[in-house]
């Protein structure tokens, strides 16, 4: 298998095995500095000048560039910008616009909440008869229907890490008549996406799991290319439009994904992924993915073999997780905690779900191993049965 373990690119603490870049990726070495002399040579000298001299207004096409080739997408069709959720919303509208003649949005309730809340607060905004429809993620395939504007899905699953088939959903979509839009917060740098080959409409996602932008960076939105000079943008923002600085009163959009850019981009944050995107020259995503497979079969039989407690609430089959393994445990926040206070960093989805990421690029098969001893430490000797791991933040 080849090898793509790029440890030394990241400023990872000592003693932690970092199984949360699924959620938030670690710091690249090469960013701090790199900010640092943006923030004193850009900001600092070339004060508003920046925006033109050090290209800070092509920053989120630029970058874009970057994300799209990791997501099998052209130069051209992916912008940077907002949250994931403000992407959603844009994606979700736009394909609405799409097909006016229908009302229904379908999703899975598998979905991250966020992602069914803006559709929710669309279908509310819209009236009309517009309604959100929601099915267990293995009932999507028959839920699409004839009177199905969008189908709206998360590639894989935030809590369990169930995958859909994207090409095979996208079809059928496509099939009854309906818009696509693909959330990969959970696949953009965590397995081989080929928006291309897909066909689908829309896809949206974040940069701070698995690309390692950092707390905070943005979102982006992909814009299939033969669309991208007629959707419509809900969000008409200044910088959206096609002569921003023309300040007209009215909205005219932008050339391209362009329009799907609401206002000032977050030029320090896009700085520090910027830079951690470079990390991606040489990485090939079909080897990435088999090393995550690797790992992720690996911590499966050994949890298996040595933590009977846990039980498995991924997919067994490999084809259809995607980079994370998650376990059921009633006491799974309390047992986290205490896992986590020992030095294994994973995360707990509620109810009950024990979540561990795998991210080749920094995790390799010693510290699968090295993290199962800790994680059976605890378990199998009720470490965690313990006053001090009441529920205080769920954040991991
Ligand atoms: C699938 C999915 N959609 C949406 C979000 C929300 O993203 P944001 O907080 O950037 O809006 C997340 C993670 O937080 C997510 O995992
Ligand atoms: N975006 C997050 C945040 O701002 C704080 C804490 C966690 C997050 C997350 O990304 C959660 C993540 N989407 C999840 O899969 O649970």
């Amino acid at each position: 298998m080849a090898d793509i373990l790029k440890k030394d690119a990241f400023l990872l603490p000592e003693n932690v095995i970092y199984l949360d870049g699924n959620s938030l990726g670690p710091l690249p070495r090469a960013v701090p500095a790199r900010v640092q002399a943006m923030m004193a040579d850009e900001w600092g000298e070339m004060l508003i000048r920046g925006w033109n001299k050090a290209d800070w207004m092509g920053q989120p096409s630029r970058v874009g560039d970057m994300v799209a080739r990791i997501i099998g997408a052209p130069d051209g069709s992916v912008v940077m910008g907002d949250t994931l959720s403000i992407k959603v919303f844009q994606a979700l509208s736009s394909g609405l616009k799409l097909r006016k003649d229908r009302r229904v949005i379908l999703s899975d309730n598998g979905n991250f909440p966020s992602d069914l809340y803006m559709a929710e607060g669309l279908v509310k905004l819209l009236e009309q008869g517009y309604e959100l429809r929601t099915v267990a993620p293995e009932e999507v395939m028959d839920a699409i229907s004839e009177d199905i504007a969008v189908v709206m899905l998360t590639e894989v699953d935030y809590r369990t890490g169930r995958k859909h088939d994207m090409k095979t959903v996208t079809e059928l979509a496509h099939a009854k008549g309906a818009v696509m839009v693909w959330d990969l917060a959970h696949s953009a740098g965590a397995l081989p996406v080929d928006m291309t080959a897909s066909n689908a409409e829309f896809a949206v996602g974040c940069t701070y799991k698995y690309l390692n932008g950092g707390p905070g960076a943005p979102g982006f939105i992909y814009v299939r290319p033969d669309l991208a000079d007629t959707v419509e943008p809900a969000l008409a923002g200044w910088l959206g439009h096609r002569q921003p600085f023309e300040f007209d009163l009215s909205y005219a959009p932008g050339h391209g994904v362009e329009r799907m850019r609401v206002g000032t981009p977050p030029v320090i944050q896009l700085t520090a992924l910027e830079v951690a995107m470079e990390l991606w020259a040489d990485v090939d995503m079909n080897d990435l993915r088999a090393a995550s497979i690797a790992l992720q079969e690996q911590f499966i039989a050994e949890i298996e073999r040595d933590v009977p407690a846990l039980t498995l609430a991924s997919p067994r089959d490999a084809a259809i997780r995607g980079s994370q393994v998650s376990w059921r445990f009633e006491h799974g926040y309390a047992a986290m905690q205490a896992v986590i206070d020992r030095g294994v960093i994973g995360d707990f989805r509620a109810p009950d779900i024990m979540r561990f990421g795998f991210t080749p690029l920094y995790i390799d098969s010693a510290d699968v191993s090295a993290a199962v001893r800790i994680i059976a430490d605890v378990m199998n000797n009720n470490l965690w049965d313990d006053d001090a791991y009441k529920v205080k933040s769920r954040v991991t």
